[in-house]
C-alpha cells in the first residue's frame, strides 16, 4: 500500500477498554526489562514497590465482549469502571520464579568470598590453566566467564560460545586480555572490578621503587649465594628526587600520594586527568615530554591500548635523563622491551623494576628479565590477600547482577546506568521496545530501513534524562526481527551501525510533570513504504507514538490518528469510514474464532469521516479471520501486528 495515500490531520480519540474476563489488569511483561538477557529480581521488586507507592488506580472496564457490543448500540461512550490498585504481591508467579541456574566458569584463581557469592546464584565451575582450545570447547555451556589477566578472551571464544555467553567478568582492572570489539558484537557484557586492587597495585609500585633504588633483590640473591658485597650494592636515595607518574588514575594517584610521603617531588602526565585533582595531591600535571625529560624515576600506570602500546621506545628513552629508573606495574606492552634492553645496556636507563611483561610468563632466556639492573616480579601487583578477596566479591556481584539482567556500574562495553535510573526507566523501556517492534512491522517488506527518528516529549532537562537505554530498546525492537542475533544494550548501537541504520534522537520540551522522565515517545521511520497507509504522518514518514499509563505501555498515535490502546498481546489496526456498528462487526468476526479482545480504541478525523480502530487481541487470528475483517465493506485497510 502506498505510503502517501492518506494524510489524516485531526486528532480525536475515544477509548473503550474491553475485557472478556474480570481478571486484574496485567502489567507489562517484565521480560522487557531483560536489557541484557534475563529478568532482574531486585529491579522487579523495586518496580513493584514503585507501583505500590504510586497507588495508581486503573480504570478497567469489565464488560464481556457481547455486553459491550450491545452497550455500544445505545450508549457508545459509557463504560462501567472498576478501580484496581496494583499490589506488589499481585505479580504473576512466572515473573517471580527464579531464572534457571546459570553456569559460571572461573578460569583463574578467585577469592573464596567471591566464589561463595557466585555459588549462591549459579553453578560454578573452576577450571584453571585451560588451553585456548579447552576454553573454546567449554564456553558454549557457560553463561558467564570470570578471568584474571592470564586468560585471553579472544574472538574465537565468543564465536565458540554460540550466543550463550552473556557476561565476561574481569577480576581486576586491565581488560586488555578481552577482545572488547568481539564481545560487543556478540552482545556479551564485559564487567571488571576496578577498585579493589588499587591500593595493592600502588603498594607494589612503591615496593619495587624502593627495592630497585636500594638493590634489595640483587643483594638478597648475593647473600644467598654466600657473598657479602656492601660496596657493590650502594643504592640511591628517593628523598628529593623527581618521580614522574605516567597515568594519573586510581593506581597512579595512590602511588603519587605515597611517594610524596617519602619526600619525593612528584609530577604526573595524564592527558585525561583533571589538574585540580592532581593539585589536591600536591602533584603538577605536565606534558609527556616534560615528564620523561625531568624525572629521576618514572612509574607507569596507564592502560595498554593501541595508543599506549610501546609508548616507551628508543625515541622515548633517548629523551630521558641519563640514569633514569623505571617502574612498571601497568602492562608490559606499554614498553618496547627490546628498546629497554638497549637503554639499559647504554646506561640511559640505570635500572628497571618490572611486574608485567609483553608475554606472560616471559621466556626464561629473556635478556630483559636476566639483565643485572632489572628486578622482576611475576605480575603480583594485585596479589595481596586483601585485594584478592575484595576483587573476588566485586566481580562476583557484578557478574551476578549482569546475569540477573541488571546493568553493572562497572560495565566496560555498555553504558553504565545507575540502578535508580534503571528502575525509573523500566516501564519506558518496555514501551520503547514495543514501539520499535510495531514501527518495524508497519514497514512494507520489513527491511530497507535507513533512518529512524525518535522524539522524546519530556519535561526534564537533557542532563536529567538519559536516553541511551530507551534508544537501545527501540533499536532492539526494530532490528531483532530482521537479525539473527540477540540485540541488547551492549550491541544495539553497533548492530544498528552495521546494518546502516541511522537513529537520530530529538527531545521536545513539554509542559508535563518532571516527576516522570518522559511524557511520550514517538518513533518515525522515513523513506519507506507502509503496510498501513494511515500510519504515515504529515511529512510522509511512518509515525507512531506511545506513553506509559499506570506503569503500562500504551499506543497513543498512529500517523495522525489518536488511539488509546495498551501494548499487550497483538494488535489489529483498521481504517474505516466512521459509522455505527463497526466495533460490533469486527468483534463478531474475532469471536467466531474465539479470539479474545483485550482492548479497543477508536480514533477519528471527524464525525462520520475516517476512523482508526485499534483492537488488542490475546490470540493471533488465523488467515480466514483476517480475510473476513478485510471484507467488511467500510474497512479500507487493516494490519495485524504482533507486540
Ligand atoms: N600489576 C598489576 O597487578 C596491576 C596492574 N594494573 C594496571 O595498572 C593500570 C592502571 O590501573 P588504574 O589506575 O586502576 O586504572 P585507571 O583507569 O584508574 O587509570 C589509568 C589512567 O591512565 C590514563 N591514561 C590513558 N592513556 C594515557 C596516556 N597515553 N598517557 C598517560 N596516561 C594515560 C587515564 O586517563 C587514566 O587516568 C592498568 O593498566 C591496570 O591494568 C592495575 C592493577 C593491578
Ligand atoms: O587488575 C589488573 O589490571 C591486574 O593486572 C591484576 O591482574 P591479576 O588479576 O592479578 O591477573
Amino acid at each position: 500500500m502506498a505510503s502517501s495515500s492518506t494524510k489524516p490531520k485531526i486528532f480525536s480519540s475515544s477509548s473503550i477498554f474491553i475485557s472478556q474476563s474480570s481478571q486484574s489488569p496485567k502489567l507489562s511483561k517484565p521480560s522487557a526489562l531483560s536489557f541484557l538477557h534475563n529478568t532482574s529480581k531486585p529491579l522487579l521488586s523495586s518496580l513493584k514497590q514503585n507501583h505500590h507507592q504510586q497507588q495508581h488506580s486503573i480504570n478497567h472496564a469489565n464488560y464481556s465482549l457481547n455486553a459491550i457490543k450491545s452497550a455500544l448500540k445505545t450508549t457508545p461512550t459509557t463504560t462501567t469502571t472498576k478501580t484496581t490498585t496494583i499490589d506488589k504481591n499481585s505479580w504473576p508467579d512466572d515473573v517471580l520464579s527464579p531464572i534457571p541456574r546459570p553456569t559460571i566458569l572461573v578460569s583463574e584463581k578467585l577469592g573464596e568470598a567471591g566464589l561463595q557469592v557466585l555459588r549462591e546464584f549459579g553453578h560454578v565451575e573452576c577450571v584453571y590453566d585451560m588451553s585456548p582450545d579447552d576454553l573454546c570447547a567449554k564456553i558454549s555451556a557457560c553463561d558467564a566467564l570470570i578471568v584474571r589477566s592470564g586468560t585471553k578472551v579472544t574472538r574465537q571464544v565468543f564465536e565458540a560460545a554460540k550466543g550463550r555467553l552473556k557476561v565476561v567478568g574481569r577480576a581486576g582492572v586491565g581488560i586488555d586480555n578481552v577482545d572488547l570489539t568481539a564481545a560487543t558484537e556478540f552482545g556479551c557484557l564485559v564487567v571488571n572490578a576496578p577498585t579493589a586492587n588499587t591500593v595493592a597495585a600502588a603498594e607494589h609500585g612503591i615496593a619495587l621503587l624502593a627495592a630497585m633504588a636500594r638493590n634489595v633483590a640483587q643483594a638478597d640473591a648475593s647473600i644467598k649465594a654466600g657473598k657479602w658485597q656492601r660496596n657493590k650494592y650502594v643504592g640511591v636515595s628517593l628523598v628529593g628526587k623527581t618521580l614522574a607518574v605516567m597515568g594519573f588514575g586510581k593506581v597512579g594517584s595512590e602511588v603519587a600520594r605515597r611517594a610524596k610521603g617519602l619526600g619525593m617531588h612528584v609530577i604526573a602526565h595524564d592527558p585525561y586527568a583533571a589538574a585540580d585533582r592532581a593539585r589536591g595531591v600536591g602533584v603538577d600535571l605536565v606534558s609527556f615530554e616534560q615528564a620523561i625529560s625531568t624525572a629521576d624515576f618514572v612509574s607507569l600506570h596507564m592502560p595498554l591500548t593501541p595508543a599506549t602500546s610501546k609508548l616507551f621506545n628508543d625515541e622515548t628513552f633517548s629523551k630521558m635523563k641519563k640514569g633514569v629508573r623505571i617502574v612498571n606495574v601497568a602492562r608490559g606492552g606499554v614498553i618496547d622491551e627490546d628498546a629497554l634492553v638497549r637503554a639499559l645496556d647504554s646506561g640511559v636507563v640505570a635500572q628497571a623494576a618490572l611486574d608485567v611483561f609483553t608475554v606472560e610468563p616471559p621466556p626464561q632466556d629473556s635478556k630483559l628479565v636476566q639483565h643485572e639492573n632489572v628486578i622482576v616480579t611475576p605480575h603480583l601487583g594485585a596479589s595481596t590477600k586483601e585485594a584478592q578477596e575484595g576483587v573476588a566479591i566485586e566481580i562476583a556481584e557484578a557478574v551476578v547482577g549482569a546475569l540477573k539482567g541488571e546493568l553493572s556500574a562497572t560495565a566496560v562495553n555498555a553504558p553504565m546506568v545507575p540502578p535508580e535510573v534503571l528502575s525509573e526507566l523500566a516501564p519506558y523501556v518496555a514501551l520503547a521496545e514495543k514501539l520499535g517492534k510495531l514501527a518495524m512491522q508497519l514497514v512494507a517488506g520489513g527491511t530497507g530501513i535507513k533512518s529512524v527518528r525518535v522524539v522524546y516529549k519530556t519535561a526534564r532537562d537533557p542532563d536529567d534524562f538519559d536516553t541511551r537505554l530507551l534508544r537501545a530498546m527501540i533499536t532492539k525492537g526494530i532490528i531483532e526481527p530482521i537479525s539473527s542475533s540477540i540485540i541488547n544494550l551492549v550491541n544495539a548501537d553497533f548492530t544498528a551501525k552495521q546494518k546502516g541504520l541511522r537513529i537520530s534522537e530529538e527531545r521536545v520540551r513539554v509542559d508535563s510533570s518532571p516527576e516522570f522522565p518522559v511524557d511520550s515517545i514517538q518513533v518515525q521511520i522515513s523513506g519507506v513504504e507502509s503496510r498501513f497507509a494511515s500510519s504515515v504522518g504529515e511529512s510522509g514518514e511512518i509515525s507512531i507514538e506511545g506513553k506509559v499509563k499506570y506503569g503500562v505501555p500504551y499506543l497513543r498515535y498512529v500517523g495522525g490518528f489518536g488511539v488509546d490502546v495498551s501494548l499487550e498481546g497483538n494488535l489489529i489496526l483498521c481504517r474505516q469510514v466512521d459509522q455505527p456498528g463497526m466495533i460490533g462487526q469486527v468483534g463478531n468476526i474475532l469471536a467466531q474464532q474465539n479470539v479474545n479482545v483485550s482492548f479497543m480504541s477508536v480514533g477519528r478525523t471527524a464525525q462520520r469521516r475516517k476512523a482508526i480502530m485499534a483492537i488488542g487481541v490475546d490470540e493471533e487470528p488465523n488467515k480466514d479471520t483476517l480475510k473476513k475483517i478485510g471484507q467488511v465493506p467500510a474497512i479500507e485497510e487493516f494490519v495485524f501486528l504482533k507486540l
